[in-house]
This record gives structure tokens, C-alpha cells and sequence, in this order.
């Protein structure tokens, strides 16, 4: 089961969006947005109006108070029609998702590893901290952390993408997602979510809008819109007694009726913005979701349109990400199998893949087991981005037991240590060692190839280095030129050392890069481009990538990646493609200029319009006023329910546009606004002009008015 998507006009998401429209004229629905409230207030005036008219003391001809009533009525009912439109797309994808959390069993363990004692659970009375066995076609009942072992999984449900991906314990491939399915073998998930506060639904919650907050452009635009009305309604309702006393003055003409006044005031605020805003916003976040990006936040989504400066880390982002050790380079005077046992010793507690990959490459030169290690007094150093090295302390009963080459350490513990050449540099040299010329110049040679060298080391005796090999993924040179001409600056960080970082960097076509950075440094790079005015995207999947994750304005994490870093991040992006960003971007772009277009075409089609039924509106109280009647329309009557008809029909024209946004281009952001402006701004002037003498023609012509 996969996915369904919607096209945007589906039968199956207008007609209930046309019973929404209806259900949105709610007062309490309408006051949120002031603009149509006040269009609002008027349908419900000029209808009673309208039977005032039946009863015999109308201010104007019931039939003509009727139209313009009933289009009033279907001018606040289009903008709700966009609107739940809008909405219904992201209900369905809502509803598709829903479709994956379904009601499990699940083999609780006792203990937290495998091989122990399990009872069946449903999966609604998993709780955070709890452990599961999973094991070949089980669902996974929650979302969870990797704990022990590796398994394929089919995650189709959520990613519609069909290949199985590897989830193992360690390393950045550890979260798994409730409601996805284990291909073949087996793991033990540390469930990592409350039912409710799982992946899903937080997703579920997202594109059914329940948690969608208006963004701050959003909250300011609306304040200029209520700015722009509040200055109309003033005008307009001077404009009564002004009307009235000229009236009196003259002895001649006849005041302006309310009717006309509510529907000139109508024309003049923006209604077309008004009716198509939120319709703009909730589409943005659909879009995401087409792209198989999950935004958690609208801000983001905004934020995205902006971004200047991507930062992106190598392994799993650049590359696979699935370094693994492809050789071993000894050091001058060392056998080679003693650095492979060295590696694999102080590997077999290290769950991350190159870790395992190590004791893989060293073909499994000892029979031995972690447990088996440990109950003999061995101590594990585990891997830290911090200290960039890993390692056991052996004993040295251990040690004798093993026979294996001879001890380098008068100490009476052996320490084995492997990690990144500078580190192991550090740490002999502070054990009183020195770091060998020729392994330095290996491990330089190794690092040009774009692998990572882990040198490793016997006490304080340096017995060669691991080559790790990475490949930068397909294709993404011609995505990174891309964001470049998007005016998108590309920054690689990396944990690696600076000649690997420099081969990848090159090979990837990244405009910059930082090596050696620690989980701080690039916390501190992002601080330092947002303090000086950037908006930061940050595309990661590991633990050491969450802090930097949590401080970029657009967090974009691997679905792949850790349950770290896809909390700490306002996206996840269910493909696990760095270069998505570049969809995300366009996405935020379009929005932004889809959201700017309109204003312009509304508020320059609100000019327009003025110019139409001013004179209309008032040449029976100033009948000079008919010189002014440029368009020369067929009546003040049919001037004024022209432009009120046109003013309807244009939100129902736009609705397309507002939910696919305008087509985005790579041109740099002040051409885009140039021409933008010119083709919305010019156009909304002229727009109006046409729309309202054709339909001025149509209504004369079949003797409406
Ligand atoms: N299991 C390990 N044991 C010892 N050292 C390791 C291990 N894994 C990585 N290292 C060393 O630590 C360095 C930093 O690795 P890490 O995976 O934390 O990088 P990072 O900051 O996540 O950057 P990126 O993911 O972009 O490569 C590596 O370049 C390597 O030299
Ligand atoms: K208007
Ligand atoms: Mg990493």
C-alpha cells in the first residue's frame, strides 16, 4: 500500500468542498478572517435589505438589491470554497496516512536484548522506554531506536518508495517508524513515542492544518489587509451623510443607498488576497507533502523560500553513508595481521557500521564475542564525535590469555584505540609516543582519495591505519550547480578531516567546506551566517547533526537518519535526499510569490474598480459625474453589479493559481519581482476593466438591467 495523491480539481475533493463552503459561513469561522467578515456583514444587510424592498419600502428596486445580495453571498462562499479546497487535499493525504496505524501485536521483551523472554502486547500500550523483538514480516508497532541487530524493512507505506532499506543498531540508520514493515531478520526496537505522539501522527496532525498557526508574513499581511479595510469602511460611510446633505443642498439628485455603498465598499477592500490567503498557505504545506517532505511547522515552509546558505553534512547526506573499512595499511615494521586483530579488538563493541565493517574486513580473525570481552574485564570506549576515537581497555590477563603479538604497553592495561589520524596523534603523543612520518603520509594519500583513514594504535605504538571507503551519491554535482544559480550557497560539514573533506567536497561541487568541526562548531557556523543576517538550511541525518538541526531556520532531517535528528529538525524528508532542498526551496519560493502576486493583482484590481463604479455610484447624487463614465457601462445599476460579479468571479479564476502557485524560475530575486510586479501589477489594473464591460455587455444585452 502506498500513498494516494490527488489532482487538483478531483470530483472526489470538490464536492466536499462545496459542502464545506457552506459550513464555513459559521460566524465563528468567519471572524477569523476580518476582510470577509465585513463582505460577510454585507450579504446579511443587503438581504434584509432585500425583503425590506419586498415589503414595499425598498431604498432601491427589490430585483436589484436581490443580485447584489445573492452576489455577495457567493463572493464570501467562493473564498470559503478555496479555502476548504485547500484543506481537502491535505485531509486526504491526512486520511491516507491514517490508513498506517493500524492496531498491531507486538513481542515485548522482558529484558532489553535478544534472546530473552517476550509477551504479546497490542501496540496502543507501548510506552516510551518500552522494548520489542521485530522479526521477519512483523509490523512495526511504534516508532523506535535500533537497539540490537539489522533487518530490512519495507517502508513503502511512507516513503511510496518500494526498495527495502537496511535498519541496524549504531550509526545514523537506527530509527525505525511504526507502521512499516521487517523484510528479513530481525532487531530490538527501544520504542521512542507515546501512542499519539508518534511519527505519523505528528505528520497526520500537520496536513489536516489542526495545529496550523498562521506564519508571522502571514499575521502582517493580514494586519495591512484589516489596515487597507478599516480605511475604506471609513470612507465609505462618510460618504452617506456627505451624499445626503449634498442632496439637500442641491434640491436636486437623490442620496446613495446602502446597497450601493456596501457593494462599493466590497470592491474596494482586498477581498481577492483576503479569500485566497489561507488557501495559499495550506497548499504550500501539500506541496511539501507531494515531495515527500513532512514540514512541522508553516514557518519553515516560508523560511524555505528565503534560505542563502545550505549546510549539508558528508557522510549520509553527500555520500552513501555507508563508510566500511576496505583495507588495512600497516605501519612500517608491523605485520599486517597484528593491525587486523588491533582493529577488529577494538571494534567488537563498536555498533556503528564502520565498526562493524571493521570486524569484517579483519574476517573474523577471533572468535569472540562482546559478552565474552566483557565478562573478562575488558572495558569499551565508545565512539564520540568529540573524541573521534573508539576503543577497548583489555586487561592484561586478557591479553596473555589470547596470545595475541606482543605487548607494547608496560602498563598493565592495554589500550586499543582507533579514530581519526589526529586524534590518535593527540592521544599517543600524550601516552609519551610519537605519530610515524610514514603513517602520517599514508593516511594524507588515503584521505586525497575522498576515504576516511582510521589509524589505529597500540598503547602508544601507532600500528597503521583502515581505509574507509564512502561514495558521493549519483547526480549530485548537476543538484548543488542548481542551487547555485538559485543564489543558494552550499557549505559541506563534516567530522572528517580536512583532505578527505576537501577530495568529497570537490568531487561533489560544494562551494565550501569545514572539516574537523565537533557537533559545537557547526552549531557555532550556523550562528554566526544567521547572525549575520543569513537564513540557514541545514540538511543532516546523525546525532552529532541534531543541536545544529535544532538552530537552522529550515531543518530539513533524513528520514533515515536518527530519531535525533528527525526531532530536532522543522522537516524530514521521507526519500533522504539532500538534494530535495532544492524542491523545498522552490516550494517556499512559490508560495512566497504565489502570496505577493495576489496582493499586487488584488489590491491594483481594487484601483480598477474604483474607477468603474465611483461614477456609477454616485451620478444620481452628482449627475456630472456621468462625464467620468470612461467604460461607458449600460447603467449606474448594471456599473455597480458588474463590478460586484466581477469581484466574486475572480477569487473562483484564481483558486488554480492559489493552489499550484506561481511557476518559479531560477532568475534571482529582483528580476523575479520586476517582472512579477509588472504582469500582476499591470495586469490587475487592466483585468478589471475587460472582466466588467464583458459582463456588463452580457447582462444588458439578455435585459437584466
Ligand atoms: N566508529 C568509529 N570509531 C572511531 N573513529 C571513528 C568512528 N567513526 C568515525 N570516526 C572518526 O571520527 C570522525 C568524525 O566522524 P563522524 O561520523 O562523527 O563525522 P560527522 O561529524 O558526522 O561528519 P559527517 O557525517 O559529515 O562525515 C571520522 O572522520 C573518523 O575519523
Ligand atoms: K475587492
Ligand atoms: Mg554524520
Amino acid at each position: 500500500m502506498t500513498r494516494k495523491t490527488f489532482t487538483l480539481f478531483d470530483p472526489a475533493l470538490i464536492r466536499p468542498a462545496v459542502a464545506d463552503a457552506f459550513k464555513k459561513l459559521d460566524p465563528r469561522v468567519q471572524w477569523r478572517n476580518p476582510v470577509m467578515f465585513v463582505v460577510y456583514t454585507g450579504s446579511i444587510i443587503t438581504t434584509i435589505l432585500f425583503f425590506q424592498a419586498l415589503g414595499g419600502s425598498g431604498e432601491a428596486p427589490a430585483g436589484f438589491i436581490l443580485a447584489i445580495a445573492l452576489w455577495l453571498w457567493f463572493t464570501v462562499l467562493f473564498a470559503n470554497f478555496a479555502e476548504a479546497l485547500a484543506e481537502g487535499r491535505s485531509k486526504a493525504q491526512a486520511a491516507s496516512l491514517r490508513s498506517l496505524k493500524k492496531q498491531t501485536w507486538a513481542k515485548k521483551l522482558e529484558e532489553p536484548r535478544f534472546g530473552g523472554k517476550w509477551h504479546p502486547i497490542e501496540s496502543s500500550d507501548l510506552r516510551r522506554g518500552d522494548v520489542v523483538l521485530v522479526t521477519a514480516q512483523d509490523v512495526i508497532p511504534a516508532d523506535g531506536e535500533v537497539i540490537e541487530g539489522v533487518a530490512s524493512v519495507d517502508e513503502s507505506a511512507i516513503t511510496g518508495e518500494s526498495a527495502p532499506v537496511i535498519r541496524e543498531s549504531g550509526g545514523d540508520f537506527s530509527a525505525v517508524t511504526g507502521g512499516t514493515r521487517v523484510l528479513s531478520d530481525w532487531i530490538v526496537v527501544r520504542i521512542t513515542a507515546n501512542p499519539g505522539e508518534t511519527f505519523v501522527d505528528r505528520m497526520i496532525a500537520m496536513v489536516e492544518g489542526a495545529r496550523r498557526q498562521k506564519t508571522p508574513n502571514e499575521i502582517a499581511l493580514t494586519i495591512l489587509l484589516v489596515a487597507l479595510t478599516i480605511v475604506f469602511l471609513g470612507v465609505t460611510v462618510t460618504l452617506l451623510p456627505y451624499s445626503m446633505y449634498s442632496v439637500d443642498v442641491a434640491k436636486a439628485g437623490s442620496p446613495i443607498t446602502v446597497t450601493v455603498l456596501i457593494a462599493l465598499l466590497v470592491c474596494l477592500i482586498p477581498t481577492t488576497i483576503a479569500g485566497l490567503l489561507s488557501a495559499i498557505g495550506v497548499a504550500g504545506m501539500s506541496r511539501m507533502m507531494e515531495a515527500n517532505v513532512i514540514a512541522t511547522s508553516g514557518r519553515a515552509v516560508e523560511a524555505a523560500g528565503d534560505v542563502d546558505v545550505l549546510l549539508l553534512d558528508k557522510t549520509g547526506t553527500i555520500t552513501l553513508g555507508n563508510r566500511h573499512a576496505s583495507a588495512f595499511v600497516p605501519a612500517p615494521g608491523v605485520k599486517e595481521g597484528d593491525l587486523a586483530d588491533a582493529a577488529q579488538l577494538a571494534s567488537l563493541a563498536d555498533e556503528t557500521p564502520e565498526g562493524r565493517s571493521i570486524v569484517v574486513l579483519a574476517k573474523h580473525r577471533f572468535n569472540l564475542r562482546e559478552r565474552d570481552l566483557q565478562s573478562l574485564g575488558a572495558h569499551f570506549v565508545h565512539f564520540s564525535a568529540q573524541t573521534r576515537m573508539s576503543g577497548v581497555d583489555l586487561p592484561l590477563a586478557v591479553q596473555e590469555q589470547m596470545v595475541v603479538g606482543g605487548s607494547h604497553t608496560p602498563a598493565r592495561v592495554r589500550q586499543l584505540r582507533k579514530g581519526a589520524a589526529e586524534a590518535i596523534r593527540k592521544h599517543v603523543e600524550s601516552l609519551g609516543g610519537s605519530f610515524p612520518a610514514q603513517v602520517q603520509a599514508t593516511v594524507d594519500d588515503v584521505a586525497r582519495r575522498g576515504s576516511t583513514p582510521l589509524v589505529v594504535a597500540d598503547g602508544l605504538k601507532v600500528l597503521g591505519l583502515i581505509e574507509l571507503k564512502d561514495i558521493v551519491k549519483g547526480g549530485i554535482k548537476e543538484r548543488f550547480a542548481e542551487l547555485r544559480r538559485m543564489g543558494i550557497k552550499t557549505v559541506m560539514v563534516t567530522g572528517d578531516n580536512r583532505l578527505t573533506a576537501a577530495a568529497i567536497a570537490a568531487e561533489a561541487g560544494v562551494d565550501d567546506f569545514l572539516a574537523e568541526a565537533t557537533p559545537e562548531q557547526k552549531l557555532a557556523l550556523i550562528r554566526q551566517h544567521q547572525a549575520e543576517g543569513r537564513l540557514v538550511a541545514m540538511t543532516g541525518d546523525g546525532t552529532n547533526d541534531a543541536p545544529a538541526l535544532a538552530q537552522a531556520d529550515v531543518a530539513v532531517a533524513m528520514n533515515s537518519g536518527t530519531q535525533a535528528a528527525k526531532e530536532a529538525g522543522n522537516m524530514v524528508d521521507l526519500d533522504s535526499n539532500p538534494t530535495k532542498l532544492i524542491e523545498v526551496v522552490e516550494t517556499g519560493k512559490q508560495m512566497l510569490m504565489t502570496r505577493g502576486s495576489l496582493t499586487t493583482f488584488s489590491i491594483a484590481n481594487d484601483v480598477a474598480k474604483y474607477f468603474a463604479i465611483i461614477p456609477a455610484a454616485f451620478v444620481t447624487t452628482y449627475p456630472q459625474l456621468s462625464a467620468l463614465n470612461v467604460m461607458h457601462l449600460a447603467s449606474p445599476n448594471s456599473a455597480i453589479l458588474s463590478a460586484v460579479i466581477f469581484n466574486a468571479l475572480i477569487i473562483i479564476f484564481l483558486i488554480p493559481l492559489a493552489l499550484k502557485g506561481v511557476p518559479y524560475k531560477p532568475l534571482g530575486a529582483a528580476v523575479l519581482l520586476r517582472r512579477n510586479l509588472l504582469v500582476y501589477g499591470v495586469g490587475g489594473v487592466v483585468v478589471p476593466f475587460i472582466g466588467i464591460k464583458l459582463i456588463d455587455l452580457l447582462l444588458s444585452g439578455a435585459g437584466l438591467v
